[in-house]
């Protein structure tokens, strides 16, 4: 089979493969499993139920990004019904693909009088052979006045970790940052790999297209790869912040790390008829970590 669809706790939601499952309610990959059913992604024990953003998994950050903008935090599509797109237009076929399936959201007369732009975005969720996990976005401008609209755009993705303190960020190191603590300052990134000692909420420009997140205590790296995604924000609240948020245990920082694939910097402008693509990849393969012996050059190029 493609996909189930179920309904729990009144709302709907769609199971690619008993391993992936999607709450049609923002659109949102809420789970990731491997093969011995360990849980990929960060969901809090805290998150609640619609109309608010569902707190893990893969929320979807359109048509803006953060406070960037006149809209609601993070634009509203995380928070809108989305639909089951029986009949996409084709996406050149990929034979490590398994089972995917294609939602679709376009704007309700409400969400045109806060953005006042017709759209369709669709969005494919895919899980290939080996476990790996790919979101393909195609969003098209359908104005029918002529005009161009732009945006922002995140897979605010949250990976389930062992223990932050014991995690590594590679890929990033050297790359230019805006820091959305230091009034979105810009800076420059020293030296090693990233780790965590407090809070972070840092958007990297101009990221590479592979990023990876390597966990020592779950000998486990995360491979993060992107297309049509210049940027990667990094995110994790720590102690303080993680008090204040009303959907996030105390302590639950720990064990979650956001990387996300995203266009910040510079808005993604659209003409009347036309289509961006932008592809978020994941997959988790085991890490064998003893002092020094994993080399990121493999990680990141193979
Ligand atoms: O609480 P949310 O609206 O889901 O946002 C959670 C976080 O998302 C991103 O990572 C931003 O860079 C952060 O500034 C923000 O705090």
């Amino acid at each position: 089979f493609l996909f189930l669809k179920s309904k729990i706790r009144g709302y709907c939601w769609i199971h690619i493969s008993r391993r992936a499952p999607i709450r049609l309610f923002g659109g949102q990959v809420t789970s990731w499993k491997n093969d011995h059913g360990e849980e990929l992604l960060f969901v809090s024990s805290k998150a609640i139920k619609p109309p608010k953003p569902f707190r893990g998994g893969i929320p979807i950050c359109f048509p803006q990004f953060g406070t960037q903008g006149n809209l609601e935090q993070h634009g509203f599509a995380r928070n809108r019904l989305w639909a089951i797109d029986d009949n996409p237009p084709p996406l050149p076929v990929n034979p490590a693909i398994k089972a995917f399936v294609d939602l679709i959201l376009k704007p309700s007369e409400d969400d045109l009088k806060m953005w006042p732009h017709s759209f369709e975005f669709r969005l494919r969720i895919a899980l290939g052979a080996g476990g790996d996990l790919s979101l393909t976005s195609r969003i098209r401008n359908t104005n029918t006045d002529g005009r161009p609209f732009s945006y922002t755009f995140a897979f605010h993705t949250y990976f389930s970790v062992s223990d932050i303190s014991e995690v590594r960020v590679e890929g990033l190191e050297t790359m230019d940052y805006l820091d959305n603590m230091k009034g979105k300052e810009r800076f420059t990134e020293q030296g090693d790999a990233i780790v965590f000692e407090s809070e972070v909420d840092k958007v990297y420009l101009a990221a590479p297209s592979k990023v990876a997140i390597i966990d020592h205590d779950m000998r486990r790296t995360f491979v993060v790869t992107k297309e049509g995604l210049p940027d990667a924000v990094v995110w994790n609240p720590w102690d303080k912040k993680a008090k204040a948020m009303q959907d996030f245990g105390d302590s639950e920082y720990k064990h979650m790390l956001c990387v996300e694939p995203a266009a910040v910097e510079k808005p993604i402008t659209l003409k009347p008829g036309e289509e961006w693509k932008g592809r978020l990849g994941l997959s988790a393969v085991p890490s064998s970590y003893c002092s020094g012996q994993l080399d990121p050059l493999k990680v990141l190029h193979g």
